[in-house]
């Protein structure tokens, strides 16, 4: 049995599972951490794909942010066969992009979208600062009235609701947006927005959507915001034929507020007439111990049932200080790994970055191998496919686990029309010649994919966002944390093996370990002190903290020391967490 009939035939054991499955028409699926979400979004696609959509058709498969793109790719890898180029797996913002303005927005009289490139931090600071400045004077609290403007830019508010921030804001906006596009610049809220109105506007570009992407899956829908569910209304929903949409969420799990995300969308969607609303309850991820402790903090009313047996939380005083917490995890991979655990089996989840950063530091200074989750560079996929060369190049082909025809495939994405067969030549002569990786840097590698071609293929406007993650990797290669990396250590980051991970808990999301630590659990840390009075951040705060617990399939140790430091080495004294006692551990 290859491994798509074997998924199959495991949803075909669960009743609910089955029926998502064959669900024919609009199926939104809602369900705890664990259900199988993402295994029924992933092989319901790779179904589809054999079998109900033909080829030059193809399917369109979202989500929030290129580490969860990236990971249903590696799920997808394994089911869909490679060289399906009609399907697309990325972001909302990729989609825009590359499938909605690259290919429609002169046909529909938008040129200058066409010709936009997103642009960088220093530009978009630049735009707003000359804005806000023009509109409000130089002596204007920037920064306040920069966060109203995104506040509605990125929840695509209508004139009534710019109208309560006042006229000027809207002013204010107007020349923001007006100032990057005289520099043929987009922002990311800009390139979402602007895929919208070419999609709700114009029919031509609609139908052209709907007859390349007949099928349209969504995952995490709680956490995208209001401008992907226009799209999907407007491809779904609409009067001029219509994609099916198959999508799979949990408003318990949405921890992406600041991004504008409205959880309840789902369940809109989910009471819409043509649409079947299918319920999972079958936790087959966490220990029952693991999933009786996040019920409750959950407070969810619907029911969660486990599945596998056993399962330990432990909390653990730390009365030192983070410091004491950094030391106390060091104790707790040496007993899991003493256990049998395998590193890359356990991870820590910080609050914020710097923790991220001081839990690695100590890690590594006790000869355990560390990797932080988008600290040196953000995952994208011209970063993943520079890993991929180094992986298939330097690994032996049954650890790498990449095809060099995948590879081909991506590079020929990446270069683009311009695209010529001696490029595919010249890639595969480069990785061959790299045999044990010992000969050239992780840059040189770099420089010399640059030159075969990506360089010039990052260059087209619609691939503008993956040319700025790439100029990071780049810095981080020569300047930043990675200077002298080799071959063989780029490809082991690929590997993701042999690793403890850590990670921020909004990025924990859609992963699963056997072992998790959770550090830095005091009050006014989290639920932050900003959250506390503002009942909808206290409950995000503690939906970030149930996403966190529901990681783990065996074991959760939680960490707290009763006082919060902060980056800027201020302290802050409050008590262990409120989320503790809620989940009946204090
Ligand atoms: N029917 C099934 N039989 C056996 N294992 C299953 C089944 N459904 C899901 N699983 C397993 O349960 C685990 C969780 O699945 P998955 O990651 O798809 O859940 P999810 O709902 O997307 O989780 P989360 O919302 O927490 O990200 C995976 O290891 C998956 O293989």
């Amino acid at each position: 049995m290859n491994r798509l009939s074997e998924s199959i035939a495991q949803l075909r054991h669960n009743p609910q599972q089955a029926k998502a499955f064959e669900t024919q028409g609009h199926c939104v699926v809602l369900a705890p951490p664990g259900s199988g979400k993402t295994k029924l979004l992933t092989t319901r696609l790779a179904y589809d794909l054999f079998n109900t959509i033909p080829s030059p058709h193809g399917a369109a498969c979202i989500t929030l942010t290129n580490a969860a793109a990236d990971e249903l790719r590696r799920r997808l890898d394994v089911l869909v066969p490679p060289g399906r180029s009609s399907l697309f797996v990325g972001t909302v913002h990729s989609f825009a992009l590359r499938r909605v303005i690259a290919p429609f927005a002169a046909v529909a009289g938008r040129p200058d979208l066409a010709r936009a490139s997103i642009g960088s931090d220093a530009q978009i600071n630049g735009a707003y600062e000359e804005a806000i400045g023009a509109v409000f004077g130089s002596r204007a609290d920037t920064r306040h009235i920069r966060s109203t403007i995104e506040f509605h830019r990125k929840r695509l508010s209508s004139d009534d609701q710019w109208s309560r921030s006042g006229h000027k804001t809207l002013a204010a906006a107007r020349k923001y947006e007006a100032k990057l596009a005289e520099q043929e610049l987009i922002d990311f809220d800009g390139v979402v927005a602007a895929a919208v109105e070419l999609v709700e506007k114009h029919e031509l570009v609609r139908r052209a959507l709907i007859a390349r992407f007949p099928c349209l899956y969504v995952d995490e829908y709680q956490d995208l915001a209001p401008g992907l569910d226009r799209l999907v209304r407007a491809m779904c929903f609409g009067q001029s034929g219509s994609a099916t949409l198959f999508t799979v969420g949990d408003p318990e799990q949405a921890v992406f507020g600041w991004t504008g995300s409205r959880p309840e969308l789902l369940a809109e969607l989910a009471g819409l007439p043509d649409v079947t609303a299918v319920p999972l309850e079958i936790n087959y991820r966490c220990g029952k111990e693991i999933i009786r402790v996040a019920d409750r903090v959950r407070k969810g009313t619907s029911p969660v049932v486990g599945q596998r047996d056993g399962g330990h939380v432990s909390v653990n005083y730390c009365p030192d200080g983070f410091a004491g917490q950094c030391r106390s995890v060091v104790a707790a991979v040496r007993n899991a790994v003493a256990d049998d655990v395998a590193l890359h089996e356990i991870v820590v989840i910080c609050l914020r970055n710097d923790q991220c950063k001081r839990v690695a530091e100590t890690l590594r200074a006790s000869n355990i191998p560390a990797f932080v989750r988008g600290a040196e560079y953000r995952q994208s996929t011209s970063t993943a496919f520079v890993e991929a060369c180094a992986a298939w190049s330097t690994l032996d082909r049954e650890r790498s686990n990449y095809r060099l025809a995948d590879l081909l495939g991506q590079w020929r994405n990446l270069v683009g029309p311009m695209w010529t067969r001696e490029q595919d030549v010249a890639l595969a002569e480069l990785l061959m010649s790299l045999d044990s990786g010992e000969q050239m840097t992780a840059h040189d590698l770099l420089e010399r994919l640059l030159e075969l071609g990506l360089a010039r293929g990052l260059q087209r406007p619609s691939m503008s966002d993956e040319a700025l993650i790439l100029a990071e990797m780049k810095k981080s290669l020569t300047e930043g944390a990675l200077v002298g990396l080799t071959i063989k250590g780029l490809a082991e980051r690929a590997r993701k093996v042999d690793r403890v991970e850590v990670t921020t808990m909004t990025s924990s999301k859609g992963l699963e370990f056997d072992v998790v630590l959770i550090v830095g659990l005091d009050d006014k840390g989290i639920p932050h002190f900003k959250s506390i009075y503002n009942p909808a951040e206290l409950a995000e705060d503690r939906r970030k903290f149930y996403v966190s617990i529901t990681r783990a399939r065996n074991q959760v140790h939680m960490f707290y020391s009763e006082f919060v430091e902060w980056a800027s080495g201020k302290t802050t004294t409050a008590g262990p967490s409120r989320f503790l006692s809620e989940a009946g551990l204090l």
